[in-house]
């Protein structure tokens, strides 16, 4: 499964520690990360991240692309609610393509944590349905 990871400045600890605490997982699937989320992950973790721009010079947007090609399955964005980002209209785009194509998005730890959870037991139904329907 292709995993784009994304956190705001105020959320990148969180991040850290999420992927920290969920190596086990996410070193099974290929991960995907807008550019200082994907260091910071990288620094921490010695996972494996493909790393695009960062968020503000249009990394939300190139994972939306992949979104838009039906090549990525699930979206963790650790958004930060409570500061103004310049480029709003990327991240609400992205979240707008993730609805289209049926691509999960949690954009909170709990969220993100039952979808891990749920891709270590198998439950990845949603996708082979997108599949079948984008055919
Ligand atoms: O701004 C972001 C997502 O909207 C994240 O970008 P960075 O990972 O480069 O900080």
């Amino acid at each position: 499964m292709k995993i784009a990871l994304i956190a705001h400045d105020q959320k990148k600890e969180d991040m850290v520690e999420f992927a920290i605490a969920y190596k086990p997982i996410l070193e099974q699937h290929e991960l995907f990360a807008t550019g200082t989320t994907g260091q910071r992950i990288i620094d921490a973790t010695s996972l494996s991240v493909t790393r695009f721009r960062s968020g503000p010079l249009g990394g939300d947007q190139q994972i939306g692309a992949m979104i838009a090609n039906n090549d990525m399955d699930m979206v963790i964005f650790f958004r930060d609610p409570l500061t103004a980002q310049p480029h709003e209209p990327d991240i609400s785009a992205l979240m707008r393509l993730s609805d289209v194509y049926h691509v999960p998005l949690a954009t909170n730890m709990g969220t993100a944590e039952v979808l891990l959870k749920g891709l270590e037991h198998g439950f990845i139904d949603f996708r082979l349905l997108a599949e079948r329907r984008s055919k």
